[in-house]
């Protein structure tokens, strides 16, 4: 028996296909959503990351606002830009692409937060830890979408994240111990004394470390979902944090590339059109 690929490309494409009716609504009622995009230097991989970002708004109707600047583009410069994508009633979301070299909480700190489809603001963040609704991060609830989608069960499951990053493992570990989701938690770190005990324990298994082949497949307990987060390059190939024969032992796996990097571009795609339709909400 092999695992069931938990397919995050095709899945991108059905949750554009949904949204697209939204947006469609939106520009009825005269709010066109437009997404801006803050882009520093001339890392290969941020370009591409931002380019299929605009790829995928265009195709669903939503705007592009896009803004590059060089790497030698300094604080001043890149606040002078978020500033005047908070004030563009054009941009109805917006996000500095990271890394930037730069200081990257203050550049975060500056975005509006009703503007922040990232929802990696700290008043964001804040409103996560106090349970209160608020743009959420993208990858972690492309994360839970997946598991979702394909019926896999997350109340009452025990997940074990492995890392604490800000952009995935510490979020992630406050989303899925709300009530909407209900699981028991455990969060893996480089402290965490014998981690292949912890994966054992998990009914979801998300990896999200940055460290290639750190799950294997010895670790895993037969039957559970694993998602593989790790974006790392070896060789100039994509390598994930799950080593690929995790798959004979799981229930389902997510594969990489196609699992969830695209569904981190779905949730932003969500995260827009939310953000334009409490622009309305607000107005009304
Ligand atoms: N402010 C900010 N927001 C982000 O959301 C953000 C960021 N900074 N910095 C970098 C990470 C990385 N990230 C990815 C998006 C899409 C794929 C994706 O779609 N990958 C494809 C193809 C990858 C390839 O072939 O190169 C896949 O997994 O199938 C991956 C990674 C968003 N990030």
């Amino acid at each position: 028996m092999t695992a069931q690929i938990l397919d995050g490309a095709s899945t991108l494409k059905a949750i554009k296909a949904e949204l697209t009716q939204r947006v469609a609504a939106l520009r009825e009622r005269g709010v066109v959503p437009g997404l801006g995009t803050v882009l520093v230097g001339d890392d290969p991989g941020s370009h591409w990351y931002v380019n299929a970002k605009h790829k995928d708004c265009a195709e669903i109707g939503i705007t592009s606002l896009r803004r590059d600047l060089p790497a030698t583009a300094t604080q001043a410069e890149v606040e002078a830009v978020i500033d005047e994508l908070n004030g563009d009633p054009a941009c109805t979301g917006f996000l500095v692409q990271q890394p930037t070299g730069l200081d990257e909480m203050a550049l975060l700190s500056r975005v509006a937060p009703e503007k922040d489809v990232d929802g990696l603001h700290p008043m964001n963040l804040g409103w996560l830890a106090l349970g209160k609704h608020a743009p959420l991060p993208c990858t972690p609830m492309g994360c839970i979408e997946l598991l979702r989608r394909y019926d896999v069960p997350i109340a009452g499951a025990k997940v074990v994240i492995v890392g604490r990053g800000l952009t995935v493992g510490r979020p992630l570990g406050l989303i899925l111990t709300r009530k909407s989701e209900n699981a028991t938690v455990t969060l893996c770190h480089t402290g965490t004394r014998d981690l292949a005990a912890e994966v054992r324990q998990g009914d979801i298994v998300i990896a999200a470390a940055g460290v290639p082949g750190i799950i294997t497949k010895d670790m895993v307990k037969p039957g559970a979902a694993v998602l593989d987060v790790g974006v790392s390059r070896v060789d100039g190939k994509i390598a994930g944090d799950v080593a690929p024969d995790v798959a004979e032992v799981a229930g389902w796996v997510s594969p990489n590339p196609g699992g969830v990097g695209p569904m981190t571009r779905a949730l932003l795609l969500t995260n827009i059109v939310e953000a334009a339709e409490a622009s309305i909400a607000h107005s009304a």
